[in-house]
């Protein structure tokens, strides 16, 4: 514990290559993410944005190389302490259907046996946060919008009040409107509760918007990562700087 507090990183990636079957799905890794920041791991499909997600969580091993994540080697052997410091929203991973809103919400902290007035208190500061209404606690997930839902999975993932936030693609599916007040949201979430973020997307927009640090990623190897202002400042070669001068405002 006290390494993580002493830590300047989230996670560290040390030369970690990851083969899945065939495909060498990341390729010699090596990455430190910043700590209390958002990181955007932008990339096209297949790019290994997922795999590196599952790195960070122990879901998977690395082929060769290590992982650290809150500043200390993942224990494979016993994942659930450092998996218990982290929040994950995964769009694979939606609600329970056959849960309630509210439980949906408080299963982890009653996995956890925490106090039930305490998670509580915490639930009705998650929802104030997220601009969700407390009717929505008593539906069932197939009642809520699609953004609702989003909204009620980050919840989720923030009641344990984690060190470390993994959002593989939350916001996909949205229609653009929704996606902006969900972003906002997420935005005012992080000034609230400052925590170290790792956000994986393949929408060049949502990276600039909601991340201060950016990897871009391109067939399991990092082309350019940094803080957003230097990436988008000085793409270091074409496949980046395609990305960047793709945003509506942006020409070179
Ligand atoms: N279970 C698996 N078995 C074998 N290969 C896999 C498996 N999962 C992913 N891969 C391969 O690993 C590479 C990286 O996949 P990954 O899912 O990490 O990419 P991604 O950037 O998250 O893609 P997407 O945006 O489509 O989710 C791809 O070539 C993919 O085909």
């Amino acid at each position: 514990m006290q390494a993580s507090m002493q830590s300047d990183s989230a996670v560290e990636f040390q030369n970690v290559s990851l083969r899945r079957g065939a495909v060498l799905a990341l390729d010699r890794l090596n990455l430190t993410l910043p700590r209390l920041q958002t990181t955007a791991i932008l990339g096209a499909s297949g790019s290994g944005k997922s795999s590196l997600i599952q790195l960070v969580i122990g879901l998977l091993r690395p082929s060769s190389g290590q992982v650290r994540t809150l500043g200390m080697a993942i224990d494979y052997k016993n994942p659930a302490p450092l998996r218990k410091r982290i929040g994950y929203a995964i769009q694979d991973i939606a609600l329970f259907p056959h849960l309630r809103v509210r439980e949906n919400i408080l299963l982890p902290a009653r996995l956890d046996n925490r106090n039930a007035d305490e998670s509580n208190s915490r639930l009705q500061a998650l929802l104030t946060l997220m601009q969700l209404p407390a009717a929505v606690l008593d539906r069932w997930p197939h009642e809520l919008s699609g953004g609702q839902q989003q909204r009620a999975g980050l919840c989720r993932a923030m009641i344990l009040q984690p060190e470390l936030l993994l959002l593989d693609e939350p916001f996909s599916g949205l229609d653009t409107m929704t996606r902006i007040g969900i972003h906002e949201q997420f935005l005012k979430l992080q000034e609230a509760e400052p925590i170290s973020t790792i956000l994986v997307t393949h929408d060049p927009q949502e990276a600039i918007n909601l991340a201060d640090y950016i990897v871009v990623m391109k067939a399991g190897r990092v082309q350019q990562h940094g803080p957003v202002d230097a990436v988008v400042g000085a793409p270091v070669n074409d496949y980046v700087g395609q990305l960047i001068t793709a945003l509506p405002g942006v020409t070179d």
